[in-house]
């Protein structure tokens, strides 16, 4: 990301990125803001984005946490440059595409987001935490996800991007595969005993932390909870931050 320095950081101090995936922008704007303090960044994507375009983006930024835009761009190599250029008005610390989308789109959206000093993490997405291996097979993948996300995550830095989102569990791998400068920004965690809900791929917080995540992306076990703040204070001294 960059900070106000204009300056890349390599880190943040609190790794919890919250997915704040809802529809309104006054609720999403105010549990941003309720949520300074507890975790690094929120995230928002389809949901808000196609409710609030990027007005609404600016509007919970101005809360003051660094904003991670996960639209995961799919689309042939000139359509996902140009959204990518789109986007890097607004300013934010992430963004996403599919790395299915292949090796041309993936130079393309690099080279689009600008100089890797400065421009903010361009992450692909390798094979969505909601997916098992059969369902993989249900789309034509023989890998499984393991093997499929290692691939797409190598490729991706292949291509020059900054980093993948994966699963807990290939954190490891596709650590030594890309090696330890490749951002590893993870969802699929879940509180153990929690509901996993659509997430097949999970691990707690402390876990994906230990295996090497540089992010964490946890929607619902703050968001749905009771009190959000008060979720948020736990999951982050169960990993110190
Ligand atoms: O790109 C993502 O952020 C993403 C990739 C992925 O493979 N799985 C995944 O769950 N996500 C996002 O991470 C968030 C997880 O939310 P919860 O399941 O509520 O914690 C959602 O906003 C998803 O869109």
């Amino acid at each position: 990301m960059i900070d106000p320095t204009g300056r890349r950081t390599v880190t943040f101090a609190n790794p919890i990125f919250c997915a704040v995936d809802r529809p309104d922008v006054t609720g999403a704007a105010s549990l941003a803001r309720s949520l300074d303090g507890l975790v690094g960044g929120i995230k928002l994507g389809l949901e808000f984005v196609t409710a609030n375009g990027p007005d609404g983006v600016r509007k919970v930024a101005a809360a003051g946490l660094p904003i991670f835009l996960d639209l995961k761009f799919h689309d042939i190599p000139n359509t996902v440059a140009g959204a990518v250029r789109s986007s890097m008005d607004l300013g934010t610390a992430m963004l996403t595409l599919h790395a299915s989308g292949g090796p041309a789109m993936m130079r393309a959206a690099a080279e689009a987001a600008g100089s890797a000093e400065k421009r903010p993490w361009v992450l692909a997405v390798t094979v969505l935490t909601s997916l098992d291996g059969a369902d993989l097979e249900a789309t034509g993948v023989a890998s499984d996800p393991m093997a499929q996300a290692v691939r797409l995550a190598r490729l991706a830095a292949e291509c020059g991007l900054d980093g993948a989102v994966c699963s807990p569990r290939e954190i490891a791998a596709i650590r030594a595969a890309c090696g330890p400068g490749f951002k590893l920004v993870v969802p699929g965690i879940r509180p153990a005993g929690t509901a996993a809900g659509d997430q097949k791929r999970v691990m707690t917080a402390a876990e994906a932390l230990g295996a090497g995540a540089d992010v964490l992306v946890i929607g619902r076990p703050i968001t749905e909870a009771a009190d959000p703040r008060a979720a948020a204070a736990a999951i982050g001294a169960g990993i110190g931050a």
